[in-house]
């Protein structure tokens, strides 16, 4: 199973080491708008399947999504552990956020 840092690794390396026949290296050699455009439709149909029933389908979306959100990351010089320490950062202001709702409520 490959986790989501392995995936970024792997984009990492094709960046580095263009591979003939790779999608990743097709989009870094296409370049940013492709990438961008990329994102977008993958975001449509990410939305378009959350509409949809089939679970199957969402999460295949959603996959595709990911991956083209962690080239969209490798090509701007962004990693996964940027994200992890900014989500890391909300933890403190989501926590705070709940306190000020529970005074609140008082
Ligand atoms: N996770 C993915 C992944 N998700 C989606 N895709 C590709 O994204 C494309 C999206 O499909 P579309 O029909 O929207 O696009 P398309 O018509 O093929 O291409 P466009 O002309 O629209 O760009 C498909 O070609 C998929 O193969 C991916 N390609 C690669 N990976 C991962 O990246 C690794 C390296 O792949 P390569 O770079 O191909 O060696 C693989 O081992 C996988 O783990």
């Amino acid at each position: 199973m490959q986790t989501v840092e392995e995936l970024y690794q792997l984009i990492l390396q094709r960046k580095s080491n263009p591979e003939k026949g790779s999608y990743t290296d097709y989009l870094f050699t296409k370049g940013l708008d492709k990438i961008l455009k990329k994102v977008g439709e993958e975001s449509t149909e990410v939305i378009v399947a959350a509409k949809n029933p089939s679970d199957e389908e969402f999460v295949y979306e959603v996959s595709d999504l990911v991956y083209h959100v962690l080239v969209l990351m490798a090509d701007r010089g962004i990693s996964v552990d940027d994200i992890k320490k900014e989500l890391a950062k909300r933890e403190g202001l989501m926590s705070k956020t709940q306190e000020r709702r529970e005074i609140d409520k008082l």
